[in-house]
């Protein structure tokens, strides 16, 4: 019998389903690392978020592990080499959440260009200004996608019927011009792109990906869209750039401040300051794959992958 790990708040339907197939399922929820660690070794499945960071010390403890689940995208969390060295299937589930994050980030720029955020205020404390909230269509702007995995498509997809040019460049994928987005290189992108939307997974070459030299070698003032991760973006370098118009505004639903478990941000530093003083950027808690629906899909499509293999 498999007995499978359970430590952060997933649907109710993983465990559902483990446990029908006949598979132990047990919870630590709120436990430390060190008491997860001090049982780890009786578990042949772990299945987690982001609470706890699962390095070589966790996995040399992790002796009869045969897979790890986590129900969600991103999955920098968890060291992979040392899982494919020692025969640990990882499985991830981006089809569970990829329409939620597509169509957060159309709703943040439809948001930003509209100047809703300000408007909606200021309606709300009895003040009518047309001519300082008027907007900016996304009809005819050139959007280009930074990274073309699942993310990057379902926000092509979505953007289809909104009348823009969508160009994508991704380092690893090639030949995908589609339907819904045209591949160009990077360089093409930054002299094309009235909008710039990140869909990277965080990894060493991708941290602060958008700093100053990146904006600084963009052929025009474009409008940022972050619902990847927060270190990809150098929030200092986006907020000279905001002041000084190289960069029209930013989406962000991650923060650079936020911490590695997702759910806690790291305070109110001088940069957070700077940030939320900021009339041109609109925010969310890194909430883009968290809609009630992503939260069934993200487990229904993990369960399934785990059971090819496994049951
Ligand atoms: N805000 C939120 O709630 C959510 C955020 N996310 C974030 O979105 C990220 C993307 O998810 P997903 O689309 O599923 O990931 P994928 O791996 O499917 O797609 C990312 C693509 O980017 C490519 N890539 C990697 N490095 C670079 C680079 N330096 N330059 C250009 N392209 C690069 C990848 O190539 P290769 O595969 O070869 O590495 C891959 O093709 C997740 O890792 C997560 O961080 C995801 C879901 C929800
Ligand atoms: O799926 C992911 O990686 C997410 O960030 C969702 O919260």
């Amino acid at each position: 019998m498999m007995k499978v790990l359970i430590i952060d708040n997933v649907h109710p339907l993983v465990a559902e389903r483990f446990s029908k197939q006949g598979w132990q399922c047990d919870f630590m929820l709120k436990e430390s690392r060190e008491e997860i660690i001090s049982v780890i070794q009786n578990y042949d499945g772990l299945v987690l978020r982001s609470r706890i960071k699962i390095d070589e010390d966790f996995l040399n403890k992790a002796k009869n592990l045969k897979f790890i689940g986590r129900p969600g995208a991103g999955l920098e969390n968890i060291d992979l080499e040392y899982c494919e060295r020692n025969d640990i299937q990882v499985f991830r589930s981006p089809e569970g959440n990829r329409d939620a994050v597509a169509e957060h980030a159309v709703g943040m720029i439809l948001m930003l260009l509209n100047n809703l955020k300000r408007a909606d205020h200021e309606v709300r404390q009895g003040v009518w200004k047309r001519e300082e909230n008027r907007g900016y269509e996304l009809m005819g702007k050139t959007i280009g996608i930074i990274g073309y995995g699942f993310m990057g498509k379902a926000f092509a997809q979505r953007l289809k019927g909104f009348g823009v040019n969508v160009i994508a460049h991704d380092k690893y994928e090639h030949n995908f011009t589609d339907e819904f987005a045209r591949e160009i290189t990077l360089e093409e992108l930054k002299k094309e792109a009235d909008i710039i939307s990140l869909h990277l997974p965080q990894s060493e070459e991708t941290i602060h990906y958008i700093d100053r030299s990146f904006i600084e070698t963009c052929a025009k003032p474009f409008y940022l869209i972050n619902t990847a991760r927060g270190k990809s973006v150098n929030t200092t370098d986006l907020l000279d750039a905001l002041d000084t118009g190289k960069i029209l505004g930013a989406c962000l639903d991650v923060l650079e401040l936020e911490s590695s478990s997702f759910e806690k941000m790291e305070g109110s530093n001088e940069v957070f300051q700077r940030l939320v003083a900021s009339d041109k950027v609109v925010l969310s808690p890194h909430i883009a794959g968290w809609t009630h629906e992503a939260k069934y899909k993200l487990a229904d499509f993990l369960v399934k992958k785990i059971f090819k293999v496994f049951a």
